[in-house]
């Protein structure tokens, strides 16, 4: 009988692209090559008037970001004592008594712009929150002290300034104008390693998201088991530039499940891909997980600036790194930022804004929009191409997630349930048949309570008695020709559940992430799949159970491979 030893496997737990996913600790011959050590990049040719001198640049920031999505940038130039003053101001906000933190909490504006306070923040379940505080600012087009790209608008400020701090506000603004010109030029090295026009990224950098985010870390007990400042997580943003004061606390996950410290090194910068670049890389550069845990015994600041871009901007998989036969989504900046605020927020009153996602019919519309320029592709021709991708990493950011589909045949039945993602919460096969049962009752119920509108009445009855207006007026459907649809979304803050009914009346309901773009395409895909191997198969009896291993089979493959 095997030990438990033998048998019990260690994991790491985190969060990746919003999702928690779990990575075994392998060891010795189990072990694959993987970084030790986070990359140390020379940054100051970054804007070199010599090619060749920038291009040296990015082919090593694409060997970084490929094989670690981690690198320091040694010889920046923002200046030292910009650095020195928003330390010293962001210690001395933190400093001050919670009550006159919470002045300016998060809350207090839309946005989520402000202070978060310790705990508040929970990425790990298991623990009571993320043992950090931390104040977020970012762009405002009412703020003339940022270096907008136009005249400064009239209005209030977006930002939750604490009251009576000019220092406060003053060192982090200035800060903030260095590190969003310091990230655009990193955005051409980037270009540059991914084999593109320097410049590509320009047009999506016109008034960037960028958002700095100052943290306080207190030591944790170090009796005491490890409680995270930050549980494990990957950033959602494009990239992210850090500045570590002089504690350390950082780590870095390997493919073995290793934590790879990261410690402050002076006068550098610590450089990391976050989602949106693993995404539109097609996972060329990796997103990498990290955390933080203080055991210095010191408090610990740390300065985080998550570089995005243009709110409207599209993330689309770029041409250069794109797969022959693989369909991609698009993703925009600014609703896929919002969303990735809420989920971690949830008692934020912003999280009423229930975005108006249109009717499926409406996006059926979209069709071809996402799919366009999708032949003569090729894989990434990134600054060296000897960089192995690293596969292990390579999930798709949650927004392009499909978790399960269920048909319900025209009786309420229960005719078919699978699932694509591994970790989803089971129900019970008793709760799948009361789900699918519940659900064409009630899209029975909404089709049937499909308001009619007023229509005037072209023959009113002549009457010798004045008229009501109603009675002048007749009642229709708003479009007569076409049939009443009952409910098509059902939405969550982690998922949306599509309805797609056939002319028959059988129910096809897909559960993806709220953000995913073109369920239309996928919902179509699956409908196509169904004609062809479950209509089709001459052994499947009409509103019976589905069971086609070849609707299985190429369901299966096609859906792995969007991701
Ligand atoms: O404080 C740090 O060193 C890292 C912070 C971080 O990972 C984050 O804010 O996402
Ligand atoms: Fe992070």
């Amino acid at each position: 009988m095997a030990t438990e030893t033998e048998t019990a496997e260690e994991y790491v737990y985190y969060h990746q692209g919003g999702i928690p996913g779990r990575r075994p600790v392998l060891r010795g011959s189990k072990a694959y090559q993987t970084f030790e050590e986070i990359p140390l990049v020379d940054v100051t040719d970054i804007t070199s008037p010599s090619f060749e001198a920038r291009k040296a640049v990015a082919d090593k920031v694409a060997k970084a970001c490929a094989e670690v999505g981690f690198f320091y940038a040694q010889n920046h130039d923002v200046p030292q004592d910009v650095i020195d003053e928003i330390f010293a101001a962001i210690k001395e906000f933190f400093d001050q008594p919670n009550e006159e933190k919470m002045k300016v909490h998060i809350h207090k504006k839309v946005g989520f712009r402000g202070f978060e306070p310790l705990f508040e923040t929970k990425l790990d379940s298991k623990t009571r929150g993320d043992m950090k505080e931390s104040f977020l600012m970012g762009p405002d087009k009412t703020d003339a002290a940022q270096e907008l790209p136009f005249p400064a608008h009239t209005g209030e400020s977006v930002n939750n300034w604490p009251p009576n701090n000019e220092r406060f506000r003053v060192a982090v603004t200035k800060y903030y104008n260095h590190l969003q010109r310091f990230s655009k030029e990193l955005t051409r090295t980037f270009a540059l390693a991914l084999g593109m026009d320097e410049h590509f990224f320009d047009r999506m950098c016109t008034f960037p998201a960028g958002y700095v985010r100052p943290l306080h870390y207190p030591p944790q007990e170090v009796s005491g088991g490890e409680e995270p400042g930050i549980a494990a997580h990957t950033d959602f943003a494009c990239f992210t530039v850090l500045c570590q004061g002089q504690v350390g606390g950082l780590e870095v996950l390997n493919k073995n499940g290793i934590w790879i410290s990261a410690p402050p090194i002076p006068r550098t910068f610590v450089v990391n891909i976050a989602d949106f670049m693993q995404h539109i890389t097609n996972g060329y550069f990796q997103s990498t997980v990290h955390r933080v845990i203080n055991k210095t015994g010191e408090e610990r600041y740390s300065i985080p600036f998550f570089y995005a871009f243009d709110d409207e901007a599209e993330l689309e998989v770029l041409p250069s790194c794109r797969e022959e036969g693989k369909e991609y989504e698009s993703v925009r900046v600014g609703e896929y930022i919002a969303h990735r605020f809420k989920i971690s927020r949830t008692k934020h009153p912003d999280k009423a804004q229930v975005k108006h996602r249109g009717s499926l019919k409406e996006r059926w519309g979209t069709l071809g929009r996402h799919n366009s320029g999708r032949s003569n592709t090729r894989r990434c021709r990134a600054g060296n191409n000897n960089h192995r991708r690293l596969e292990i990493d390579r999930p798709s950011i949650a927004a392009m997630a499909v978790f399960s589909l269920i048909i319900i045949n025209k009786a309420g039945g229960l005719i078919y349930q699978r699932e694509f993602q591994a970790g989803l919460q089971k129900l019970s096969t008793n709760d799948y048949l009361v789900l699918a049962g519940t659900f064409h009752g009630v899209h029975a119920i909404t089709r049937s309570i499909t308001p009619r509108i007023p229509t005037a009445n072209p023959n009113p009855q002549t009457t010798s008695t004045p008229t009501t207006p109603s009675a002048s007026l007749s009642w229709s459907l708003p479009e007569p020709g076409q049939p009443k649809t009952g409910i098509e979304v059902l939405e969550t803050d982690r998922f949306r559940l599509t309805c797609f009914q056939t002319q028959t009346g059988t129910k096809f309901l897909l559960f993806t992430d709220p953000l995913m773009t073109n369920i239309d395409t996928v919902m179509k895909k699956v409908y196509e799949l169904y004609a062809d191997y479950v209509m089709k198969n001459p052994f499947y009896q009409l509103e019976m159970p589905v069971r086609c291993e070849a609707f299985d089979r190429h369901l299966g493959t096609w859906i792995r491979g969007r991701a």
